[in-house]
């Protein structure tokens, strides 16, 4: 029996370089996102964890190298084209004042309308499923600058998912969002890759849910990956040392065989060790 082969990767970087005016920041990337799959990229600040995102999403022009979407140039796609394809979700977007979520939410919708031709009902239909995934119906027309941080961050979330594109790029999806909100959104993601096909790749900075929902780790330091692969394979101690200069210690989740980061806490140890007030057997009072 012939096994089938693998999809090729949609979206690839090969060789990029990149930066700011005279500030280089990738120094020879190459990377092909897995399909299909949940990617995400960890790394320090500063690392060029954003500049890679938008090098990759069209943003930012790499001064060397180059991004290919179905193995085509990026730069040779018309802008309509890629965000039907890919969408992305920056780093602390701004939404135009007094717009309300589903508005926004709608704007999503953007690439997929034009002047003569709109599909009402189709975009109605992915606006509202869009806002039940990020959960933002009940603030629907609630205006996105009268919101908290996590609510504003999950409008955003529904606004990228209502693009539906296949390939979804989302740089610290996570920030301001509590816990169980945050593990909530990595199940949606883990959900739009493994049972729709769709690809995602993540900017995260939270370690220990980084090695749970990731299908691929990507670590960078200094402008370039460092390690790239199954978390069981590069979430080490040793590269976590590496590229965050962090002494941990790598365990294994009982229940899920996911790797967990401890990090070696020398005060923290030791004022546990050493009381600072004396210890008072309470037998010796009674
Ligand atoms: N618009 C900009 N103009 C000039 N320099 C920039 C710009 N954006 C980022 N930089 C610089 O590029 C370098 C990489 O930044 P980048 O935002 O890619 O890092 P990051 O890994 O995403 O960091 P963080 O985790 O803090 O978000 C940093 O030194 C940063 O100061």
């Amino acid at each position: 029996m012939t096994s089938m082969p693998a999809t090729p990767p949609r979206l690839t970087g090969e060789a990029l370089r990149a930066g700011y005016e005279s500030r280089p920041v990738l120094d020879g990337v190459d990377l092909a996102v897995a399909e299909g799959k949940l990617t995400v990229l960890l790394g320090p600040n500063g690392s060029g964890k954003s500049t890679l995102l938008k090098t990759l999403a069209r943003t930012l022009t790499p001064s060397s190298g180059r991004v290919c979407l179905d193995g085509q140039d990026i730069h040779r796609h018309k802008t309509r084209e890629v965000a039907q394809q890919l969408g992305i979700l920056p780093q602390g977007p701004d939404a135009p004042e007094g717009l309300t979520v589903r508005q926004l939410v709608g704007m999503g919708r953007f690439p997929h309308q034009r002047l003569w031709r709109q599909d009402a009902e189709q975009d109605a239909r992915a606006i509202r499923q869009a806002m039940v995934y990020a959960d933002v119906t009940d603030f629907a027309e609630r205006s996105v600058d009268a919101l908290s941080g996590g609510q504003r961050q999950r409008c955003w979330i529904a606004m990228v998912l209502a693009q539906e594109t296949d390939l979804i790029l989302l740089d610290e999806p996570t920030t301001f969002l509590d816990l169980k909100v945050q593990v909530d959104l990595l199940e949606l993601l883990s959900r739009l890759a493994h049972e729709h096909g769709r690809t995602l790749l993540l900017v995260l900075h939270d370690l220990n849910l980084a090695a749970a929902y990731a299908d691929e780790l990507v670590m960078m330091r200094d402008g370039r990956i460092v390690a790239n692969g199954p978390p069981e394979q590069v979430f080490t101690a040793h590269h976590l040392k590496r590229v965050f200069d962090l002494d941990a210690q790598v365990l294994e989740d009982p229940e899920t065989g996911s790797p967990i980061c401890v990090p070696y806490t020398r005060q923290g140890a030791r004022a546990r060790t050493r009381p600072t007030s004396p210890t008072v057997d309470r037998r010796a009072v009674s």
